[in-house]
């Protein structure tokens, strides 16, 4: 029996780092995320965009990577996650899905792709699932979309969540700040449960306060995912950059900056130019004779 072909796995599913060349495990699905939050266990998330990243995160043993419409400030330099177009993100998910052996892949549908009716979330929903190979889509919205969600589900794609401070609609919140604080707390536990009810697997909640992240958090039965949402959500995504630290500006509050990439490839760079300038490289090792 080849490796690929062994039942026996890790379990629980990625909560632990993988073993390279020796009991791979199986892909990461959507009931696995519901047991760990049955069973207690807090599980991390992490965008990627490309191969090697995917890559690494998947040996890391991060369960699920979301590719993020944040491609739009972190890939290709735009200002806000609006311009990003479905043709822009499907390459990257077609890329990360490749290169990862255990994680669920799940696409962020862009500004534009689904909000018009259920029946464009669902055709766009089917390209980044039959072009992109993704595992999941994720759109952002309250009980307005549940019926979005519902006809995605229907299809027989997983659907996850998005609520609280939702980029794409920045324009009309004013700005990057905190939702449901106050009275409007009681409108992010019924956006929740709306999602929910329509069939989606797990919510996000982006920069809600922590008490109304932990009141959705018991609310729900399916998992809840925060990103400046507290401590008591049932996971914890963060973008990547941000993470580890490549991107190098000032990073919104809920960020935790695990390491310095931005000096790492800023001194390769410079040692580089430094070689080449001082006809240290290529070195005759590096040259064919
Ligand atoms: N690199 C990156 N990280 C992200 O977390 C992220 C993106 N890009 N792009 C898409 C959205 C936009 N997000 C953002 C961007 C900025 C703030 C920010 O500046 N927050 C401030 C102010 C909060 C407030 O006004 O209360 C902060 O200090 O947290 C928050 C979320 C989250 N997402
Ligand atoms: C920050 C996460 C949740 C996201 O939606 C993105 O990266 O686009
Ligand atoms: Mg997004």
């Amino acid at each position: 029996m080849s490796a690929e072909h062994t039942t026996e796995v890790d379990a629980p599913y990625g909560t632990g780092p993988a073993k390279p060349g020796r009991n791979p495990r199986k892909r990461v699905r959507v009931h696995h995320l519901q047991e760990l939050k049955d069973r207690g266990e807090p599980w991390p998330m992490l965008t990627a965009y490309d191969m090697y990243t995917a890559e690494l995160f998947d040996e890391a043993g991060i369960p699920v990577l979301l590719v993020g419409d944040s491609a739009a400030n972190n890939v290709y330099g735009y200002d806000t996650s609006l311009p990003v177009t479905v043709d822009e993100l499907l390459p990257l998910v077609r890329s990360v899905t490749r290169a990862t052996k255990s994680a669920l892949v799940v696409a962020d549908l862009p500004f534009g792709s689904y909000q018009v009716s259920p029946e464009q979330a669902v055709t766009t929903a089917i390209r980044f699932m039959k072009e992109g190979r993704a595992h999941a889509v994720k759109l952002e919205g309250g009980a307005a979309f549940a019926p979005h969600v519902r006809a995605i589900t229907t299809a027989g794609i997983p659907v996850m969540g998005h609520i609280g401070f939702t980029p794409q609609s920045e324009h009309n919140l004013g700005g990057y700040r905190v939702q449901g604080r106050g009275d409007t707390g009681d409108t992010v536990v019924a956006d929740a449960v709306a999602l929910q009810d329509a069939g989606a697997f797990a919510v996000v909640m982006e920069m809600v306060p922590a008490e109304v992240a932990k009141r959705v958090t018991h609310e729900l039965r399916v998992p809840t995912v925060g990103i400046g949402a507290g401590p008591d959500c049932d996971a914890q995504v963060l973008v990547w950059q941000d993470m580890a630290g490549l991107r190098r500006a000032k990073a919104p509050r809920f960020v935790k900056r695990y390491a310095n990439v931005a000096d790492v490839l800023l001194g390769a760079a410079k040692a580089f130019a430094d070689d080449v300038r001082g006809r240290e490289f290529p070195a005759p090792e590096h040259a064919f004779h």
